[in-house]
């Protein structure tokens, strides 16, 4: 198997104005196949921290050091290969409705493909293969011929983490993957991107807003407040300090006993899609 690449942030920072510092020298590093849960109140800066990342927003100062290569650094050219390497998985899913599930799986490949191949929607063959593997793992083979505007908001997500993985990413930026999604399906989808990171070594980064969730799927949090890093550690050190440096006063009790066993769930069998 390839051998992946660690993440390596230096001092990000992003200062939107001399008043709005939603980043300040943030610095951490993600090894392959660790994921790291963001979390932090509303305006901690966590979405423009995962921007900075791939340079949908412009850092206004420091190093993310992937692969060899500073992308802050990178020209428009470059930067535009980098982010091939990128996947990243949203909160609103942003498929394309009147598209087949298959459609928006191959549409990760459109940074590859080139823009006429895929306007005549002629992907190579060995594409369409992958495709069909990926949508096995994440348990949605029968449903490629739907449209996706026909799916459940689980379905979706499996289809837009599907299309992240298309793009045979070596690095994995996730916005709020769960936030519109109920409770157990969006536990299934934490286990499915925790497994599937470890499958593949990919470093990851998630937004997310529960806490609860973070602790029971991801090896490492980071804690941001005022667009500072104020904890870095496992799940099981985000005790009531913790959550009240990040968070403020409040009475953590109920949140930092340990969360109950999770149920079975029918987990698709597991296919090597991105050889
Ligand atoms: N495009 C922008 N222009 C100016 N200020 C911005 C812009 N985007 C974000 N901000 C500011 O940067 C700070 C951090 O915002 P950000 O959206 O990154 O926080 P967040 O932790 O992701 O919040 P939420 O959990 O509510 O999504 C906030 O003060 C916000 O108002």
């Amino acid at each position: 198997m390839e051998v992946m690449s660690t993440l390596i942030l230096k001092g990000l920072t992003k200062h939107y104005s001399a008043s709005d510092k939603a980043l300040t020298d943030v610095s951490f590093t993600v090894e392959p196949g660790e994921v790291v849960g963001l979390i932090g109140p509303s305006g901690a800066g966590k979405s423009t921290l995962i921007r900075c990342i791939n340079r949908l927003t412009e850092p206004t100062n420091g190093q993310v050091i992937f692969s060899d290569k500073d992308l802050v650094q990178l020209s428009k050219s470059n930067l535009r290969q980098a982010r091939r390497e990128i996947g990243m998985i949203f909160q609103e899913y942003a498929l394309i409705e009147r598209l087949t599930v298959m459609e928006n799986v191959l549409s990760g490949r459109l940074g590859y493909v080139g823009f006429w191949r895929s306007f005549a929607r002629r992907y190579p063959e060995q594409d369409v293969q992958a495709a069909y593997a990926l949508l096995d793992r994440v348990g949605l083979l029968e449903h490629a011929n739907k449209r996706a505007d026909a799916l459940s908001g689980g379905q979706r997500q499996r289809v837009g983490i599907a299309r992240a993985l298309a793009q045979q990413p070596k690095l994995l930026l996730i916005d709020e993957p769960t936030a519109a999604l109920d409770p157990r399906t969006a536990r299934q989808i934490m286990r499915l991107i925790s497994e599937i990171c470890e499958e593949h070594q990919l470093p990851a980064i998630i937004n997310i807003h529960d806490v609860e969730l973070a602790k029971q799927f991801v090896q490492r949090i980071v804690g941001l407040q005022a667009g500072e890093v104020v904890f870095d550690g496992k799940p099981s050190e985000l005790n009531e300090d913790a959550l009240t440096k990040i968070y403020g006063q409040e009475d953590w009790s109920a949140s930092t006993t340990d969360s109950d066993e999770e149920e079975e769930i029918i987990a698709a069998p597991f296919t090597e899609a991105l050889a």
